[in-house]
């Protein structure tokens, strides 16, 4: 029953407030919940999907945005294939903070992790940050870029589907070696961190 032929740990990180719990909740189970409390510590849920004919089991690891919280989170940075660093575009503080996340990223991330920039909560009428600032910035710092809106389900499915067919690829070009019995070093997705720092974010 539990078949699949990939599993990847996708972690979302980025401000308290941003949605990353609502994006989680929309993609996982299809439903915007009402009165979300804020995350305490690291929350986690799975969902498997197809793409490209292939069953891919998505680990995806909720964070706590606040700074109480950072020490904890950390410690998932390093195992993760993906991460979804997320701003709300109603809200320029939790876009004026994306650099001290990027210094954390690339702290206590493998340096080949996949990163993935998201400006939530679309459906506002009070955007304060225009879509090509925020795709300047992921360009500027080698990652992708994608609008969300949790609450109208937009670019949800786009994003997580979207992370593991570009997973996927790179888990297949790195298994070539292997067919030839040789293992390549490129197989490590995780590096070494440590987890006892802490920056100034929020
Ligand atoms: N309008 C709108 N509101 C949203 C959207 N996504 C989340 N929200 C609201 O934003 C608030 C915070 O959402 P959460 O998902 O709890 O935010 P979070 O980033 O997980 O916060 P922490 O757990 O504290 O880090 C809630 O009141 C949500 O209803 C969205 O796409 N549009």
């Amino acid at each position: 029953m539990d078949d699949y032929k990939f599993l990847f740990k996708v972690v979302l990180v980025g401000n308290a407030g941003v949605g990353k719990t609502c994006l989680v909740r929309r993609f996982t189970q299809g439903l915007f919940p009402p009165g979300q409390g804020a995350t305490i510590g690291v929350d986690f849920m799975i969902k498997t999907v197809e793409v490209e004919n292939e069953k891919v089991k998505l680990q995806i690891w909720d964070t706590a945005g606040q700074e109480r919280f950072r020490s904890i989170t950390q410690s998932y940075y390093r195992s993760a294939h993906a991460l979804i660093l997320v701003y709300d575009i109603s809200c320029q503080p939790t876009f004026d903070c994306l650099p001290d996340w990027l210094r954390e990223i690339e702290e206590y991330a493998s340096t080949k992790v996949l990163r993935v920039l998201v400006g939530n909560k679309i459906d506002r009428e009070d955007r304060e940050i225009p879509t090509h600032v925020g795709e300047e910035f992921a360009e500027r710092n080698n990652m992708y870029f994608l609008e969300t809106s949790a609450k109208e389900a937009e670019n949800v499915e786009t994003l997580f589907i979207q992370i593991a067919s570009d997973l996927i690829k790179q888990a297949r070009n790195r298994d070539v070696p292997k067919y030839d019995g040789i293992t390549s070093i490129d197989d490590r997705t995780t590096s070494v961190g440590e987890t006892n720092c802490c920056s100034k974010i929020q």
